[in-house]
C-alpha cells in the first residue's frame, strides 16, 4: 500500500510537527488536492520565547478584562434598589456583563493563533478576539480574526501576497507557545521550492489539523480557514446564498463561522433580530454546539425544523413514506380543505331558544353567511368576527320582521335603533353563541392537524385529491404526539387559521420602545427631568401622563410578560412570527417543500444561507436540486458557491466513495480530498449468522488502531436492534439508541443519524441492505462512505 501524501500521521498526534511538511504531487479527481507551497521556515528557540511573551501579555490582558466585568457585573448584582427603570436598566447590565463574560471565558484556548508580517514592517497578531492594550485604546494587541484586517492570513499567498510578507501559525496548549508554522509569502522562493498556486494556506497548521483525533464533538477551524470558505464565510449578507459542496468539505464549518462572521459586523442588526441555524436532528446539533461558543457568540438559535412550533415537541416516529407525502407542496390545498369542512352548514333549519322565543336559522343564511366571510380572505379565526356579523344580522332581521309587524298592514314598527339593540342581545344568547361555535369554531392549530388524522372521514373530504392508500397512511391515533413532519403542517395551519396577533404586536412595541430608549439615552432627555416611581402613580393620579410614563409603563408590561430579561435567541424561540435577520440551513438538501415553506416564513428578508449536498439527499422528500428548491421564492434570484476539497475524507477512501456517486449520477465528481493517509479501505463478506460476531471483533480492532479517536459503526436501520444488542452486550461504553453520546468511544447509528457526523475509523454493514431500504439508498451509502477521517472497513452480508 503506497502513502499518498508525504505528511506522515500518528493518530495519537493532535499536534504538527514543526517546520517544513511536503505536499503532495498534483493529482485528479478524488486524489489528494495539491497545496499552495510557500517556502515553511522552521522557527528558532528564540522566536517561540518571544511569542510566548507576545501571547502572555495578551492573556494577562484577557485577566484584566474578566477582572473589569465580573467586578462591573458585581457592582450591578448590588445595586438593587431604585427606580423600576433603574431597575430595568440594572438587568440589562447584568445581562451584558455575563454575556462578556462568557465570552472572554470561552476563547481562553487558542486565544491567540496567527500573526502577519507586513511588508511594511507592522506586525499583526491574530485572535478568536479583538483586545486593544489598555494605554492606548487605537493600537489592537489583537485583531478579531473577523476583522477585515485580518483576511490576509486566511488569503494571502505566494502570488497574491496582499503586502503580507510572512505568514505565521502559533500553536499553544493552555497558555504556553507550543510551535511555530511560518510560511514566507515570497513567488520566487516558493517556485524555486516546486510550489503551485493549489490555493491551500497554513498546510501544516491544516494537515494537523485534519487528522488529528476526533473527540465526538465538532470544533472551530478558526486558525486554518481556506480561501475558498473565508469567501463563503465574508459573503454579504443580504438575499440567498447557496453553498454546494461534496461530503467533508466544510459546509457545516463553514456556515457556523458565517454566523459567528456575521454576528461580528453586522451586530446591530442581529442583535436585535437574531440569527437562526436550522440543522437535521437534535445529535447533529449536539455535535455542532460548541462551535459557535469557542468563537465567542452565544446568540445563535440552533434548531431542527421540528423544533420551531413554540410549544411542540415532535418525537414521534413515523414511515419515512408518511413523512415524505406531509412534505408535500399539495398538503396546503390538504389542510385548507380540512379547516373549510370545519366551517359547517346545518342540513335541516336550526331552532334557537332565545329568551322567551326562538328563531329559525336556515342553511341558506348559513351559506351567504359562510360565502362572505370566506370572501373577506381573512384566515379562519379572523374571518369568523365576519361570519358572526352576518349570521347576528339576519336573525336579528328575523326577530324585527316578526315583533315589529304592523297589525294593520303598514310598514314595519321598529327602527334601526330597534335592530341594533336586537343584534346586541342575541350577541349575549347562549344558544346563539352556541350555534356560532358549531358552525365556524375557533381553531388551533394543533386540533386542526390532529382532527384531520385522526378521522378518516375529514381524510377523505379533505384529502379528496390523495390516492385511498395515501390518506389511509396519514391515518393515526390522535394520542402519541407529533412527527418532525407534522411541525411544518401546524405552522402552514396556524396561518390558514390566522393568529391572535397580541405576540406580534407586542413585539413590534417592544422594538419601537427600544429605539425611543435608546434615543431617551443619546439625548440624555432623562437626564434633566423629575425621577418616577412607577410605584408611586403620581402621574396617573393627576392625569398628566408623559412619554416618560408610558415608556415605563410598557417596560412594566414586557417584563411581566416575559418574567426576566430575555436574550434574543430566547425571545425568538417562543415566538412563532419571529423574523430572523439571518437564516441558516445545514444539511438544507434533507428539507421537504412544506418545511422551506416554514423557513421562509421565519426569513421574510430572504437573508439566508443554505449549505448541503444534493447528491447526499436522504430524506425521500428532500431536494434533487437548488433550483426547485428556490425557484417560488426567489426565482433565479440566489448565489451559488462551491466547496471543492474534502478535508474530512481521505483520497484512498474518496476513492471508494466515487464509485458510488457515479452510480447516483455519473455527472457528479466527489471533491478533491486535501490528503491521503495510505491506509486502504478494507471489505469482508460475512455470513449473516456471523455478522454480529464478525462486527464485534471489527469493532475492537478498529477501536485499538484509533488510539483516543472514535469509531462510528453505521447500520442499515432494519438491522440497528439486533447488531445494537450484540454490539453493547460486547462492547463496553458503545452509545446507540434515538440520541446516542456522540462522545463515546464507539458509536453504533443509522445512516439518517450520522449525517454531517464523523468519526476516527468507520465500519459500514451490510451496504447492499442500506442501498435497498431507500429509494435514496445510493445517496444513503454515499454518506455511510464518507464520515471517515483515517479508517473504513465494510462489512457485507451474504
Ligand atoms: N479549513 C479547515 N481547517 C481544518 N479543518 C477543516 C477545515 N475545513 C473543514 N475542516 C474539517 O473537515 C471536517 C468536515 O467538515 P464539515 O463537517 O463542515 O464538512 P461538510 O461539508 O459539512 O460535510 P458533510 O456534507 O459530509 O456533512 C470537519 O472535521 C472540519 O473541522
Amino acid at each position: 500500500m503506497s502513502k499518498q501524501s508525504g505528511v506522515s500521521h500518528d493518530p495519537r498526534l493532535d499536534e504538527p510537527v514543526n517546520g517544513r511538511i511536503e505536499g503532495d504531487g498534483p493529482t485528479d479527481g478524488a486524489g489528494p488536492a495539491q497545496p499552495a507551497r510557500a517556502e515553511l521556515t522552521g522557527p528558532s528557540v528564540a522566536e517561540i520565547s518571544d511569542e510566548q511573551q507576545y501571547v502572555s501579555m495578551l492573556y494577562g490582558r484577557l485577566d484584566e478584562l474578566r477582572k473589569q466585568a465580573d467586578e462591573r457585573l458585581g457592582y450591578a448584582l448590588r445595586n438593587t434598589g431604585g427606580t423600576q427603570q433603574e431597575r430595568s436598566q440594572r438587568d440589562s447590565t447584568v445581562q451584558m456583563y455575563t454575556e462578556q463574560l462568557e465570552r472572554l471565558g470561552a476563547v481562553e484556548q487558542g486565544l491567540c493563533f496567527g500573526r502577519l508580517d507586513l511588508d511594511s514592517g507592522t506586525r499583526r497578531y491574530i485572535g478568536r478576539i479583538g483586545m486593544f492594550a489598555d494605554a492606548d485604546e487605537f493600537e489592537p494587541v489583537l485583531l478579531d480574526w473577523r476583522a477585515p484586517a485580518a483576511r490576509p492570513f486566511y488569503l494571502a499567498t505566494a502570488a497574491t501576497p496582499e503586502g503580507v510578507r510572512r505568514r505565521r501559525h502559533i500553536r499553544t496548549r493552555d497558555r504556553a507557545v507550543v510551535g511555530l508554522d511560518d510560511e514566507v509569502l515570497d513567488l520566487a522562493v516558493a517556485g524555486r521550492a516546486g510550489g503551485g498556486t493549489g490555493g491551500l494556506t497554513g498546510e501544516a497548521a491544516l494537515l494537523a489539523a485534519v487528522n488529528a483525533s476526533r473527540t465526538g464533538r465538532m470544533i472551530d477551524i478558526v486558525r486554518t480557514i481556506q480561501a475558498e470558505q473565508d469567501q463563503v464565510i465574508r459573503a454579504d449578507l443580504d438575499g440567498v446564498l447557496v453553498v454546494q459542496g461534496g461530503p467533508g468539505t466544510g459546509k457545516t464549518a463553514v456556515a457556523l463561522h458565517r454566523a459567528a462572521y456575521l454576528l461580528y459586523t453586522h451586530r446591530q442588526i442581529l442583535s436585535t433580530r437574531g440569527v437562526l441555524l436550522v440543522g437535521p436532528n437534535a445529535t447533529f446539533l449536539r455535535y455542532i454546539s460548541q462551535v459557535l461558543p469557542a468563537l465567542a457568540e452565544t446568540g445563535v438559535l440552533l434548531r431542527t425544523v421540528g423544533e420551531l412550533f413554540p410549544g411542540v415537541t415532535a418525537t414521534r416516529a413515523e414511515p419515512a413514506e408518511v413523512a415524505e407525502l406531509k412534505g408535500r407542496p399539495e398538503m396546503v390545498r390538504v389542510l385548507a380543505a380540512a379547516i373549510q369542512d370545519r366551517q359547517r352548514v346545518p342540513d335541516e333549519p336550526l331552532e334557537i331558544s332565545i329568551e322567551r322565543d326562538s328563531i329559525v336559522l336556515d342553511p341558506a343564511t348559513v351559506v351567504a353567511a359562510r360565502d362572505r366571510a370566506r370572501r373577506s380572505g381573512r384566515p379562519h379565526n379572523l374571518a369568523r368576527p365576519l361570519f358572526d356579523i352576518e349570521i347576528i344580522h339576519a336573525l336579528a332581521d328575523q326577530l324585527a320582521e316578526r315583533i315589529g309587524a304592523d297589525p294593520l298592514g303598514g310598514e314595519n314598527l321598529l327602527d334601526e335603533a330597534d335592530l341594533a339593540e336586537f343584534r346586541r342581545e342575541l350577541r349575549t344568547e347562549p344558544e346563539v353563541l352556541a350555534v356560532l361555535d358549531w358552525l365556524w369554531p375557533v381553531l388551533t392549530p394543533q386540533q386542526v392537524v390532529a382532527g384531520l388524522f385522526a378521522s378518516t372521514d375529514r381524510l377523505a373530504v379533505a384529502g379528496a385529491d390523495l390516492s385511498e392508500a395515501e390518506r389511509a397512511s396519514l391515518w393515526r391515533e390522535p394520542r402519541g404526539g407529533w412527527t418532525p413532519a407534522d411541525v411544518p403542517l401546524l405552522d402552514e395551519a396556524a396561518e390558514l387559521l390566522g393568529e391572535d396577533d397580541r405576540a406580534a404586536q407586542a413585539r413590534v412595541a417592544r422594538q419601537r420602545q427600544a429605539e425611543i430608549e435608546y434615543a431617551e439615552g443619546v439625548l440624555e432627555i432623562a437626564s434633566g427631568s423629575k425621577s418616577i416611581d412607577f410605584e408611586d402613580e403620581a402621574g396617573a393620579e393627576d392625569g398628566m401622563l408623559d412619554v416618560t410614563d408610558l415608556l415605563v409603563a410598557d417596560r412594566l408590561a414586557e417584563r411581566q410578560e416575559d418574567g426576566e430579561q430575555l436574550t434574543t435567541a430566547e425571545r425568538a424561540a417562543a415566538d412563532r412570527g419571529w423574523a430572523f435577520g439571518h437564516v441558516i440551513v445545514d444539511e438544507a438538501q434533507e428539507l421537504s417543500p412544506m418545511a422551506w415553506r416554514v423557513l421562509m416564513r421565519r426569513s421574510p428578508s430572504r437573508s439566508m444561507t443554505l449549505v448541503g449536498d444534493v447528491a447526499q439527499t436522504g430524506a425521500l422528500a428532500g431536494a434533487s436540486s437548488w433550483h426547485g428548491v428556490l425557484e417560488s421564492y426567489v426565482g433565479d434570484r440566489w448565489r451559488l458557491e462551491e466547496l471543492t476539497v474534502s478535508y474530512r475524507t481521505p483520497a484512498e477512501i474518496m476513492a471508494v466513495a466515487a464509485k458510488v456517486l457515479a452510480e447516483i449520477d455519473p455527472t457528479l465528481t466527489t471533491p478533491r480530498a486535501v490528503r491521503g493517509t495510505g491506509e486502504q479501505p478494507w471489505d469482508v463478506q460475512v455470513d449473516e449468522d456471523a455478522l454480529p460476531d464478525r462486527l464485534v471483533e471489527a469493532i475492537r480492532a478498529e477501536v485499538a488502531k484509533v488510539g483516543d479517536g472514535r469509531v462510528g459503526v453505521i447500520v442499515p436501520a432494519g438491522r440497528g436492534a439486533v447488531l445494537g444488542l450484540a454490539a453493547t452486550e460486547a462492547v463496553p461504553g458503545l452509545a446507540l439508541g434515538d440520541a446516542p453520546e456522540l462522545e463515546s468511544r464507539v458509536v453504533l447509528l443509522t445512516v439518517a443519524q450520522a449525517k454531517g457526523l464523523e468519526f476516527d475509523s468507520v465500519l459500514v454493514v451490510d451496504p447492499d441492505r442500506i442501498v435497498a431500504e431507500s429509494p435514496r439508498g445510493r445517496n444513503d451509502l454515499y454518506v455511510a462512505l464518507t464520515r471517515a477521517t483515517q479508517r473504513l472497513g465494510v462489512l457485507r452480508v451474504g
